[in-house]
């Protein structure tokens, strides 16, 4: 996977077309058999207009056959490039799912999450109604190909009439493509903007109605905007396709009245100017099609350029395996000479954590303190394997942690991260569910939640909690995981004086009696007493203070 952009996802050799290869070329084929029989059907009703003294069952039969044959094709293909249309869509989700999940978490920080959506819904949905009529749209060109070659057998140099007219069609759409695609693009960038606004509307809601200024800031500062950006952008792209496409229309019955015209001046038989016109009459509606999908075309590939830019920025995965057995904690994790930076943002320095030194012993308990803003957070992404040292090691017993181990080294740890998200589900664990239900029940009651919600079949019955009682609900869910080393981000910031005093006194103490290792960031000094040791981050840079 390693270096895969989305669109070799698609097109590469082992690409989700190749795999498809085969339902796309029986698509093809029976399309193009499907256009075949149109052709031969067309000659016939030529024939039979011009020369209609031709025996009348053979007629019928021919006419009925041809009709079938087209009938049998057109439906073929059609439900052909439906099934593996949608084949492709499904499994092109899965694998930018399976790759945002293997990404590395500052690939995804970078990326900003609130680009995502878009891409996994608009611009996916975007793609896959490509890949669903681009087939269709083969078949027309098939029918106007098979067309111009009837055509050209009737008469070459009315056939290079009509070359001639559809190459410049084609000229105008391919000018009006040229500059809608520009207008696609920036319409396209102002969605990701939108995108943003809309989570505001959501994430924002209270200080939204709090504040006018803040409400017309994002109205009509941000949605308004973005808004009208888009859609001049759009009616412009729009103007282009309906100008080239209503100057390629008259352009066409232009060329029918060239036609009438030649084939009177060079003398040509009724029956090639009149199949002229019956093979121009009826290809315009799959050349309409041709045509028609151009401008979707032209946003799908804005579309396909967002999907792989999304592809490529999670290119190079972990290659951690996720199937590794989580290896023992026998003595301690440790962090030799690491370093970490971020990127440089806006001409502004970026934060640097280390180089530094830190050893975590199995079963103690750890508090790391410090300012805001010195690194505190980033310290505990290096210790739990979330971020990868740009330089120094992180070592398990000892043993260096690789790329390679350190999705197993992951499953150590039992986090409650200042911004953790809470699941509605326990975790999966060894226990048996009844029991795991139990525990949980049980975690409920000493957090003091058991009064507003209950567990069953491993599910929570609500989180709709306080901001206090939401991070005890996320320690309900630690406690159900129990892994060896559980780590607590300002677990007790947000805690009523009663249980702040509860957690120190009473959960870390018990927490450690149960063999758990302890790394608890706090700003809770009257505490520090409960603690081995405590670090202070002091501007990416560790000490340790002395504990009373
Ligand atoms: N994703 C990021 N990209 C760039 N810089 C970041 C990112 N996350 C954090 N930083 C910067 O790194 C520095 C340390 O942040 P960190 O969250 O580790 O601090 P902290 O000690 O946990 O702070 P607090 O006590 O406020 O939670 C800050 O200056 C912050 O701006």
């Amino acid at each position: 996977m390693r270096d895969m952009t989305s669109l070799s996802m698609l097109l590469g050799p082992a690409g989700l077309l190749r795999r498809h290869a085969l339902a796309l070329t029986l698509a093809g084929l029976a399309g193009v058999a499907a256009s075949a029989a149109t052709v031969a059907l067309l000659a016939r009703i030529n024939a039979a207009l011009h020369r209609p003294a031709g025996p009348l069952t053979e007629m019928v039969l021919a006419f009925t056959g041809l009709g079938l044959a087209m009938l049998a094709g057109r439906a073929t293909a059609s439900a052909l490039s439906n099934r593996t249309g949608q084949a492709i869509i499904q499994e092109l989700r899965l694998m930018l799912a399976q790759r945002i999940l293997a990404a590395p978490l500052d690939a995804l920080e970078r990326y900003r999450t609130h680009r995502l959506v878009p891409v996994l819904t608009q611009d996916v949905g975007m793609v896959s109604g490509l890949c669903l009529s681009l087939p269709m749209t083969v078949v027309a060109a098939s029918v106007v190909v098979g067309c111009v070659l009837w055509l050209a057998w009737l008469s070459w140099q009315l056939a290079v009439l009509v070359l001639s007219a559809l190459a410049l069609s084609l000229a105008l759409q391919r000018w009006a493509q040229e500059r809608a695609i520009v207008r696609f693009e920036a319409a396209r960038s102002d969605e990701d903007a939108l995108h943003k606004a809309w989570r505001t509307l959501g994430d924002g809601a209270k200080e939204l109605r709090l504040s006018r200024s803040r409400r017309r800031q994002l109205l009509d500062g941000r949605i308004a905007r973005h808004a009208a950006d888009i859609a001049r952008a759009q009616v412009q792209a729009g103007d282009l396709y309906a100008l080239s496409f209503e100057a390629s229309a008259a352009l066409y019955f232009l060329l029918v009245a060239l036609v009438f015209a030649a084939a009177r001046l060079w003398q040509l038989p009724s029956e090639v100017a009149g199949g002229f016109v019956l093979a121009l009459l009826y290809m315009k509606g799959s050349l309409d099609q041709v045509l028609g999908f151009l401008p979707f075309y032209a946003r799908a590939r804005v579309a396909l350029g967002r999907v792989d830019e999304l592809g490529s920025s999670f290119s190079n995965p972990e290659s951690s395996s996720a199937e590794g057995t989580p290896p023992p904690l026998m003595h301690g994790i440790a962090l030799q000479g690491v370093r970490y930076a971020y990127e440089a943002a806006d001409g502004v320095a970026p934060f640097t954590l280390g180089p530094l030194d830190l050893q975590l012993r199995r079963g103690e308990i750890l508090f790391i303190a410090g300012d805001n803003g010195a690194g505190k957070t980033t310290l505990l992404k290096l210790l739990t394997g979330l971020y990868r040292p740009q330089q120094g090691e992180l070592l398990l017993d000892g043993r260096q942690v690789d790329d390679a181990g350190r999705d197993a080294y992951r499953q150590l740890f039992s986090p409650v991260l200042s911004d953790f998200h809470l699941f509605e589900e326990l975790p999966d664990t060894d226990a048996p569910p009844a029991e795991r239900d139990a525990a949980a029940q049980a975690a409920l009651e000493r957090l003091g939640l058991a009064h507003k919600l209950s567990v069953r079949a491993g599910r929570l019955s609500s989180t709709d909690l306080s901001t206090g009682q939401r991070k005890r609900l996320a320690m309900v869910h630690a406690w159900a995981e129990a892994r060896p080393v559980m780590v607590f981000d300002e677990w007790a910031a947000d805690q009523d004086p009663a249980f702040r005093t509860r957690f120190y006194r009473e959960f870390l103490p018990a927490l450690r009696e149960h063999g758990h290792t302890l790394v608890v960031i706090s700003h809770d000094e009257r505490y520090f007493d409960v603690a081995d040791r405590v670090l202070v981050m002091d501007g990416g840079r560790l000490q340790e203070t002395a504990v009373n």
